[in-house]
């Protein structure tokens, strides 16, 4: 008897960073397109897919607000992994506009033109920047309008499956650009693969108490501390309850359920935190 597809879904179309992400946790499985990050989310909540991959933080543009907002606010899901990929951007044309000097506007994802301002300001700097869905969604677009003398910011897989040329490739400003795509879930497990880094990670979301008393993060800072637990992030969002109120993403290189890890938490609790665990997960190297 063949074994049924789990379904994942992802910030699409075919050749999107995500997809790529996605099909290096999940090669054969069926993986479903949508258009925005809290589709994705949404559809893994209501059990529509199993997985969700989605982007979380760059290494040039930093974290993707609408997936960590996403997750604090509106869903209950955990990490089952994290993808790191290297990301190259190109400028792609359609091959009717190949040799265009300049472009009626240029279109990508707005981390992608963000991770390109200074290729972008110093040789296009009069061109408009349209934000799109995504890289893959820009570049699909551009296959389609070959009338129109736009470009697309995407990667070497995009312009492949769409059927685009490469103006000009590696145009992010610098060197080691990086994303980390989290892999999130209803249930709270771990995705492993024979590759996966022995390096253990939980991602906390942490609420400071209410009374805002002074020195509260250094308390939070001094739980980990003091236990040796070493944080490779941390990082406050809006509560969106009021101007100077924040919660906080942690990630604690431990495993949640160690009992350091298990003290922290009641420490934590007794000073007043609110504290939400994403689950503990390795990393997948793309
Ligand atoms: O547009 C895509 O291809 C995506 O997968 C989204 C996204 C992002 O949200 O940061 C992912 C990786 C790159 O950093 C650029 C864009």
């Amino acid at each position: 008897m063949t074994e049924k597809k789990k379904r994942i879904s992802f910030l699409g179309p075919e050749a999107s960073f995500t997809h790529l992400a996605a099909s290096k946790v999940f090669p054969e499985e069926q993986l479903m397109p949508y258009t925005t990050i809290p589709e994705c989310i949404e559809a893994v909540a209501e059990g529509t897919v199993d997985y969700a991959v989605v982007p979380l933080e760059n290494a040039l543009e930093g974290s993707v607000p609408l997936t960590v907002d996403y997750l604090f606010h509106e869903a209950e899901l955990y990490v089952t992994a994290e993808v790191l990929s290297p990301i190259q951007q190109h400028l792609l044309v359609h091959p009717e506009n190949r040799g265009a000097e300049s472009f009626e506007a240029i279109y990508s994802h707005p981390h992608a033109l963000a991770q390109c301002h200074k290729f972008l300001y110093y040789t296009y700097k009069t061109t408009p920047l349209q934000q799109y869905s995504s890289t893959a969604a820009a570049a699909k677009m551009v296959s389609e309008l070959p009338e129109r003398n736009i470009a697309a910011i995407a990667n070497d897989y995009a312009a492949e499956k769409y059927g685009l040329d490469i103006v000009q490739r590696d145009i992010h400003d610098f060197h080691f650009n990086h994303t980390r795509f989290f892999v999130l879930s209803k249930s709270n497990h771990k995705l492993t693969d024979p590759g996966h880094e022995a390096q253990i990670k939980t991602t906390l979301m942490i609420t400071p108490p209410e009374d805002d008393r002074s020195g509260v993060l250094h308390q939070v800072l001094s739980v980990f501390a003091w236990r040796q637990l070493n944080l490779s992030k941390i990082e406050s969002r809006p509560l969106k309850t009021g101007l100077g109120n924040y919660f906080f993403i942690a990630d604690v290189l431990e495993d949640e359920n160690a009992a350091m890890m298990r003290g922290a938490f009641e420490e934590l609790k007794a000073l007043g935190c609110g504290i939400k665990t994403l689950g503990s997960y390795y990393t997948y190297n793309s």
